[in-house]
């Protein structure tokens, strides 16, 4: 179990994180998802004790990480693939870290065979494919059989059997009872893999909830308004205090149910050509919920910067 609370980071004046309180339970995969440079892996660090929290603390299964007497074997991580030495084999990087922690040898063949690699062990890591570097790093983090396991965007720039690969495999660890927490700025990747997400913007938290309940909260929410009229009815909306953005020849309304925009357009003769509650993408419930909170704008429409991969 992971329990951040308070957690705060500075750097110089960005608030790279603030006062940021959190839980990640065992057993199931716990997203932490947050638009670019929302905080994600600067909180990871912090976990990890690779940076000092400027106020607040973290701790996993109740201990902060500078009190873990075998960090590996309490905690692992997969933060940067590439940081393998490049002439070194698969098998002698792994066999270096389970030594310099203390780990047991024969655990290097197992978390190879875990990890589908045994039958390049003796390659040169840097050799490596993105998918191939991607399991070297998740075999590191296993090494100590840790119950808790961190991933920093673990699918990024994978193609799309390395990505179903590594959804399956957070997935079993979950289920073998350990804690997983696994960092995305996509929320149709983490919808398919976590039962949780822990959801950031500009540092500080925005929603922690079960998938399910964040994507009906954000969708529920909105209702796509076609009318001769539009410009009568937005000026309604606006009085009303509700929020609507253009979209395809309508507008989406967002804060106020289908009833209550067909009564309101009603009352101010303002006729109707569509009103139809929206399911919406993930990404835009998403984008809804975390609108605000995005920091660096690319100057696409705001669904299509998720969709963008991150500079990690
Ligand atoms: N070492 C550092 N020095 C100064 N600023 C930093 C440092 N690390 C992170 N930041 C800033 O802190 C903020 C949060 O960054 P962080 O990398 O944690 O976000 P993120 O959610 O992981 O984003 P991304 O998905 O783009 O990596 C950003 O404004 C970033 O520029």
């Amino acid at each position: 179990m992971i329990e951040a609370s308070g957690l705060t980071k500075r750097y110089g004046k960005t608030l790279a994180v603030n006062n940021l309180s959190f839980s990640v339970d065992a057993g199931q995969v716990t997203g932490f998802l947050g638009p670019n440079g929302a905080g994600k892996s600067t909180t990871m660090r912090m976990i990890l004790g690779l940076d000092t929290p400027t106020a607040g603390e973290v701790r996993i299964g109740g201990k902060r990480y500078q009190d873990l007497k075998h960090p590996l074997r309490t905690v692992g991580a997969l933060l940067d693939a590439k940081w393998v030495h490049p002439n070194r084999s698969a098998r002698a990087h792994l066999t270096w870290m389970a030594k310099s922690n203390k780990i047991p040898a024969r655990r290097v063949d197992e978390v190879l065979e875990t990890v589908g690699l045994t039958g390049v062990a003796g390659k040169r890591a840097g050799s490596f494919s993105l998918g191939m570097s991607q399991r070297l790093g998740i075999a590191a983090a296993l090494l100590g059989d840790p119950e808790v396991l961190l991933f920093d965007e673990p699918v990024n720039g994978l193609d799309p059997e390395g990505i179903l690969w590594i959804r399956r495999f957070m997935q079993r660890l979950a289920e073998d009872g350990r804690t997983v927490f696994v960092s995305s700025h996509l929320l149709s990747e983490m919808a398919l893999t976590a039962g949780n997400l822990v959801v950031i913007g500009r540092g500080q938290l925005i929603s922690q909830s079960t998938t399910k309940e964040f994507v009906a909260r954000a969708a529920e929410n909105t209702v796509k308004v076609r009318s001769p009229h539009l410009d009568r009815l937005r000026a309604e909306l606006a009085e009303a205090g509700v929020a609507v953005t253009d979209s395809d020849g309508g507008i989406l309304v967002s804060g106020m149910d289908s009833d209550k925009i067909g009564e309101l357009a009603a009352q101010h003769q303002i006729v109707l050509h569509e009103l139809s509650p929206q399911t919406g993408s993930l990404e835009q419930a998403f984008m809804q919920i975390t609108g605000d909170s995005v920091e660096y704008q690319t100057g696409l429409p705001t669904g299509a910067a998720l969709l963008e991969p991150s500079a990690n």
